[in-house]
């Protein structure tokens, strides 16, 4: 606490043992009165209302205490450049707090990782996710997509018009993900699928006290049951991974195709240069790609569907667009390039509700930044929903969906190149978004071409954090067939 102080860091003052989470736990009413005509986007008091708070009192840098871990909250891009200028991405470390408490979601798996590990992982990874490779796997989410939209057919049909679409595609984006990352064609599969559905909802189903010293203890009765799922997956997704190596092998043998799904890719000789990741190295990537991969896409679809529901004119253009690009035939995954205007919003989108509301990082070294050292073990918080609604970044309109912004500047018309960061920074920027960029404009086009859509009077805007960021009591939208 000193040694942060001394650094000359202020903040809001802890107490033992929760440091500053009781002020974080307070209850604020945060749910808009029903109806679409109550839909504010000025979201970042909403999100995380002690943040808004401490910023008015300590400024954009400070230093907050979750239990005994100090860490330094960060929402000014150009600290934030300074501070990444020096530092190799293998460099950083994870906060050692979250890679305890979200073991059992990503393990060791590349979220994680760090220094020469992060390195190797990173190498054979990124490769399999290239813009080639994640081409081929489209015709799998077509598959899933239109399975979905086949439903809200038939329940539009039978009279059912307002449909939760958070539910929906949350699922449907599941599902995509597990096909994706070991194939869910068999028992096994469906089975781990289901598995890992069950051990988020056991994580996050009530608020953890991270940090604070013997929470295992307090939790207990959640930790028991998260690490139980945590075991079956872990033993399910060996199983599937000996299976398969047995199955290449034959497959090798007759000259047939590996299945194409990260699994296949991993297990596969186009990595034969590099030094294969064990069995259980591959199990904690399947599960990071499953965590990491399918919510925060699913979020960027839902929350465009809200502001396309309130925004017309927006649906409108975007249906046109695929019109003209795409026309009514099969979908080929290299038209999407074509769909600009839907990319400007996917942008705006990410810019004003981002799925991953904010990224992590450990000083594994002293770091200076101009006459201030973060001290080495300092857990660090970029606040990303703060840096996408600060005026001073953004201007006057920052609050308002305003895609064109994007139709000029990559970065939207940000004022600081790092004021703008959905996917991360650095050489640990998101691993996976050639595949999110691909799914979103797959199932955006596909409900476009299907459907129109109306804010339903039962929508209450309630943004929270669940990790990720989400609407509280779902997304009814009204439906009508084209
Ligand atoms: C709209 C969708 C997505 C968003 C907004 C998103 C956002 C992010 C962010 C903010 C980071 C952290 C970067 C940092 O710490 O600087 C990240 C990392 C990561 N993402 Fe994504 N992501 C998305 C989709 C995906 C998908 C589809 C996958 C998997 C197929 C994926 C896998 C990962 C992995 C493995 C990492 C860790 C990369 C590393 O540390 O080297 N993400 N993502």
């Amino acid at each position: 606490y000193k040694k942060v102080r001394k650094n000359g860091f202020d903040g809001p003052k802890p107490s033992f043992p929760l440091g500053n989470i009781d002020e974080m736990r307070k209850k604020e009413k945060t749910d808009s009165p029903l109806g679409s005509e109550n839909v504010t986007h000025n979201i970042h008091s909403i999100v995380f209302p002690y943040f808004a708070r401490w910023r008015k009192l300590h400024g954009r840098v400070f230093v907050y205490w979750l239990g005994i871990e100090p860490f330094l909250y960060v929402a000014d891009p150009e600290f934030l450049k300074e501070m990444s200028s020096g530092v190799m991405a293998k460099n950083w470390g994870k906060p050692n707090v979250f890679k305890y408490d979200r073991k059992s979601m990503f393990g060791n798996g590349l979220l994680m990782l760090e220094g020469d590990h992060w390195v190797h992982h990173r190498n054979i990874i990124a490769p399999a996710l290239s813009p080639a490779n994640v081409k081929v796997m489209a015709s799998s989410m077509v598959e899933s997509a239109n399975k979905m939209l086949d439903q809200w057919v038939n329940l539009i049909a039978s009279g059912e018009t307002t449909i939760d679409v958070e539910k929906e595609i949350t699922s449907t984006a599941a599902e995509i993900i597990a096909k994706l990352a070991f194939g869910i064609n068999d028992d096994n599969g469906r089975k781990l699928f289901e598995k890992l559905r069950a051990l988020q909802v056991s994580l996050f189903k009530s608020n953890r006290l991270v940090g604070v010293p013997f929470s295992k203890f307090m939790n207990f009765k959640q930790t028991l049951e998260s690490r139980k799922i945590g075991k079956e997956i872990d033993s399910l997704l060996l199983t599937i991974i000996t299976e398969r190596k047995r199955r290449n092998s034959t497959i090798e043998d007759r000259h047939d195709q590996p299945q194409q799904d990260l699994l296949g890719f991993l297990l596969s000789d186009s990595n034969n240069n590099k030094k294969k990741l064990t069995e259980l190295e591959l199990v904690d990537e399947c599960k990071t790609f499953f965590f990491g991969g399918h919510e925060t896409t699913a979020l960027a679809i839902t929350w465009t569907l809200l502001l396309l529901a309130l925004h017309p004119e927006w649906q409108n253009h975007l249906r046109e667009e695929v019109k003209e690009e795409i026309g009514d035939g099969p979908l080929d995954p290299t038209m999407l390039a074509r769909l600009k205007k839907m990319g400007w919003v996917m942008n705006e989108i990410l810019r004003l509700y981002p799925s991953a509301p904010n990224a992590q990082r450990q000083a594994n070294e002293d770091i200076r930044v101009g006459q201030t050292i973060i001290p080495r073990g300092t857990n660090i918080w970029i606040d990303v929903v703060g840096m996408h609604h600060d005026r001073t970044i953004w201007g006057d309109e920052v609050h308002e969906f305003r895609p064109e912004r994007f139709k000029e500047d990559p970065n939207g018309g940000s004022k600081h190149r790092m004021g703008y960061l959905p996917f991360g920074f650095g050489g640990r920027i998101c691993v996976g978004r050639n595949l999110a960029h691909m799914e979103y404009k797959t199932m955006l086009t596909l409900i476009l071409r299907r459907f129109s859509f109306s804010p339903a009077p039962n929508y209450c805007h309630s943004p929270t954090i669940l990790l990720s960021l989400r609407p509280n009591h779902g997304l009814p939208l009204i439906f009508q067939t084209l």
